[in-house]
């Protein structure tokens, strides 16, 4: 069984999720303000190579680790809510893309397995 980076497509089909994420994150009134301020496309090339570690592809990620990079965000009021609605647009532009519901929900798992980093607690 390969692992869940080649069964999501690998690179040309990891890059383009990403992609249509962030355009349904800042559309998201929820958790666009968090996004103020932020380069979007220094943004997309470190969750395009941190997510591709995270499925199971080559390890390219230099960017920050989870606690820290949320740190300032926390500091802000990011909470639960936050992560959940960052969750549902991962699941929604994999099902958009038509990633089957198992590799979805392996997808939304991992997201939900840096929860407490990304919280800070
Ligand atoms: C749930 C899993 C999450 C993952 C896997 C994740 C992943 C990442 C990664 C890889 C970075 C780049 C770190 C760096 O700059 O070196 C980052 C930064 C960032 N994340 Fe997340 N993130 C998550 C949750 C969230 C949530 C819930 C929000 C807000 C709603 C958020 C907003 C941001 C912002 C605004 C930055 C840029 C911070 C800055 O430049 O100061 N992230 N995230």
């Amino acid at each position: 069984m390969s692992n869940l980076y080649e069964r999501l497509g690998g690179e040309n089909a990891v890059n383009a999720a990403v992609e249509l994420f962030y355009r349904k994150v800042l559309a998201d009134g929820r958790i666009a303000q968090f996004f103020d301020g932020v380069d979007i496309d220094q943004q997309i090339a470190k969750q395009k190579s941190f997510l591709t570690m995270a499925f199971g592809g080559p390890n390219n990620y230099t960017g920050a680790d989870m606690r820290n990079a949320h740190k300032r965000l926390v500091a802000k009021g990011l909470n639960d809510s936050h992560v959940d609605a960052v969750i549902e647009n991962l699941n929604y532009t994999l099902r958009d893309l038509g990633v089957p519901d198992k590799e979805v929900k392996e997808v939304a798992a991992i997201a939900n397995s840096v929860r407490d980093d990304v919280l800070n607690r």
